[in-house]
């Protein structure tokens, strides 16, 4: 299988303070990869970088053998976005923009059955920003996927859903990757990254500090990942006095 991201060696800096600090993995085409890992380890950052909307200040990063940042218009139309942050023109109805981003692409995916899996008929004629927590997330999804991309950068894609719209978008990622997609993902739940990944990276205060398929990390089912996880990015015990 071709490599579809590669970092090496990833430094960004916000001031003096390193948010990725010398960050290396690689992605293979056609897999799962959830990054895991605290509040503040640098995991949006990192998923930035391969977005191109942020600049490494030393490493190197290629996303489908391009420099996001040097490629980033030829990189954009083949690669998915969702941000933490949903990212759409707060009066726009959802539908609207839903429609308006698949007429971007040449082959993009069929709307209704999105739009029926997603389960967001219902609220299509209402403005962005009056969009509940979980309707925005799933619009965010669909407009992440809608234009067939060849690798789908997904952060936290189902923080806030509840559990049907959670489990749709566990299928959604399986189908894509039936289809040959590639997934990144952050996210906080161990049981998504156990059930949906191929591979999984640790990642802490910008390093990444293990990494393995979720059988290898969990020892072949013997410990949860969730336990793997808490033991590795346990805080430092107190000093007691
Ligand atoms: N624009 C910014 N300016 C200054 N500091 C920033 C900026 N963006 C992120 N940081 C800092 O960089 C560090 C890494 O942030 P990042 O958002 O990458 O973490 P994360 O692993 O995605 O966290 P979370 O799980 O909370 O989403 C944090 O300490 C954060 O405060």
């Amino acid at each position: 299988m071709p490599v579809a991201v590669e970092i090496d060696n990833l430094v960004v800096r916000y001031g003096e303070k390193a948010a990725v600090d010398g960050l290396s993995l690689t992605v293979t085409g056609g897999t799962v990869t959830s990054v895991l890992g605290p509040n503040g380890a640098g995991k949006t950052t990192t998923v930035e970088s391969c977005e191109g909307f942020r600049r490494p200040d030393s490493g190197r990063v290629r996303v489908l053998g391009l420099d996001p940042v040097a490629d980033h218009e030829r990189l954009m139309p083949r690669i998915g976005v969702m941000l933490q942050e949903g990212g759409a023109w707060s009066g726009v109805r959802a539908l609207e923009m839903l429609r308006y981003v698949a007429t971007l692409h040449a082959h993009p995916l069929d709307l209704p059955g999105l739009i029926d899996r997603l389960d967001l008929g219902s609220c299509g004629r209402t403005p962005y920003r009056r969009l509940s927590g979980g309707q925005k997330q799933r619009l965010s999804f669909a407009l992440a996927i809608v234009g067939r991309p060849e690798i789908a950068f997904l952060d936290e894609p189902t923080t806030g859903l509840d559990p049907h719209g959670r489990r749709e978008i566990w299928q959604l990622i399986r189908d894509l990757r039936d289809d040959g997609v590639t997934v990144v993902l952050t996210t906080h739940g161990m049981d998504e990254a156990e059930q949906l990944s191929d591979q999984v990276f640790v990642v802490s205060a910008g390093k990444v500090i293990a990494a393995g398929s979720p059988d290898v990390l969990t020892e072949h089912g013997t410990k949860s990942l969730e336990d793997v996880y808490l033991a590795l990015t346990a805080p430092p015990a107190r000093e007691t006095r």
